[in-house]
């Protein structure tokens, strides 16, 4: 058995954690023989719940859990971590988009980075899921000068897994037989979900999802402001944001960068080196492919003149974030 890697969850006491707990102290992100020191870090006033997590993740007798440190000092909580999961952050409410969170949230991805780039480790990988999660992970990073900017990212796996359910839906197929969907830019209500390179699986045989869906006005239209909004349609009907998907698609994510995307693309919110006519300098959703814990963004993908628009209307409005955020931060 290797030996325990620490990981840390931070606004453990919340919903997300509740579900993401679970699945990386069971063995589905790292693997069934990596055992796990989880490092729980909340803010002082949740440190009651937090005891009650803690008690449950004991009651839950997993033999992966070697370790659990509730706390509410960013210090402690980063010390010597591999895998930091960003969750903790105030979610949006209905008639919100996820960038009203900018002014709430934004100071704790600044402190955040700032305890990381003090007592993290250098080979840190860290996934940010609190909104707005692209302009919070930049944030993070330029707080974490000592940490290489491409061990930051941002999770947009969700509008991923929305997207590749939808196109499975539509289909009539299983959802593993769907590939290759991307998520383009901010998550938010620009992002583009984009199923021109996607492939379905039919009888056996890989086909183009736009041939075998035939339909180019639903995969311009319907398919895309599904997914775009699928998040306030989920708080809509909850009257609570997305926590089950959300925890899912947070150990996808960790699970992929960690352990390899074999011959799919996922899709992960990273700084931005200008691939595509992208804004350099944001945390930019892209197709990538992971091996040996490292991501590259996939190249050569040709751009139509409607993913040329989507693509520049995401950036645009990542890039206002950015400068939103710098001034927040100041
Ligand atoms: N990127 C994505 O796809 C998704 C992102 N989200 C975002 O994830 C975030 C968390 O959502 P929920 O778990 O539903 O919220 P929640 O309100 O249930 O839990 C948030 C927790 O964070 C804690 N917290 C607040 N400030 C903190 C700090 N400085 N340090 C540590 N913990 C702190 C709170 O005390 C609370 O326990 C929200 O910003 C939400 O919008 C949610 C779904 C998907
Ligand atoms: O919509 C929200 O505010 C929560 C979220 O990010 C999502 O469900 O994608």
């Amino acid at each position: 058995m290797a030996s325990p890697i620490k990981v840390v969850v931070t606004g453990a006491a919340g919903q997300i954690a509740y579900s993401l707990l679970y699945q990386i102290a069971s063995g589905s992100v790292f693997g069934p023989d990596q055992p796990v020191v989880l490092h729980l870090l909340d803010i002082a006033p949740m440190m009651g719940v937090l005891e009650g997590v803690v008690m449950e993740l004991a009651d839950c007798a997993l033999p992966l859990l070697a370790g659990v440190l509730p706390t509410a000092n960013p210090e402690e909580a980063f010390k010597d971590v591999a895998a930091p999961f960003l969750v903790g952050a105030m979610p949006r409410r209905k008639g919100m988009e996820r960038k009203d969170l900018l002014s709430a949230n934004v100071r704790i991805f600044k402190e955040q980075g700032q305890a990381l780039d003090k007592v993290a480790r250098k080979d840190v990988k860290v996934l940010v899921v609190g909104n707005p999660a692209n302009t919070n992970a930049l944030i993070c990073s330029k707080y974490a000068p000592s940490i290489p900017k491409e061990n930051f990212t941002a999770m947009t796996r969700l509008d991923q897994n929305r997207a590749q359910a939808q196109l499975a839906a539509k289909l009539g197929v299983p959802v593993q037989d769907v590939k290759n969907v991307i998520i383009w830019g901010n998550h938010s209500s620009t992002q583009f979900p984009d199923p021109s390179n996607a492939l379905v699986k039919i009888g056996g045989v890989e086909k183009p999802v736009p041939a075998a869906i035939n339909d180019d006005e639903f995969l311009k239209s319907t398919f895309v402001s599904t997914v775009q909004k699928r998040g306030a349609a989920v708080i809509a009907a909850r009257k609570m944001s997305s926590a089950l998907s959300a925890a899912k698609a947070a150990s996808d994510h960790m699970r992929d960068w960690f352990l390899g995307s074999g011959d799919r693309w996922v899709s992960m919110g990273v700084v931005s080196d200008g691939s595509y006519g992208t804004p350099r300098d944001t945390v930019f959703s892209f197709p990538v492919t992971t091996s040996n814990g490292k991501w590259k963004i996939v190249e050569g993908l040709t751009i139509s003149d409607f993913a040329r628009t989507m693509l520049d209307a995401t950036g645009k409005e990542l890039d206002e974030e950015k400068r939103d955020a710098l001034e927040v931060c100041k």
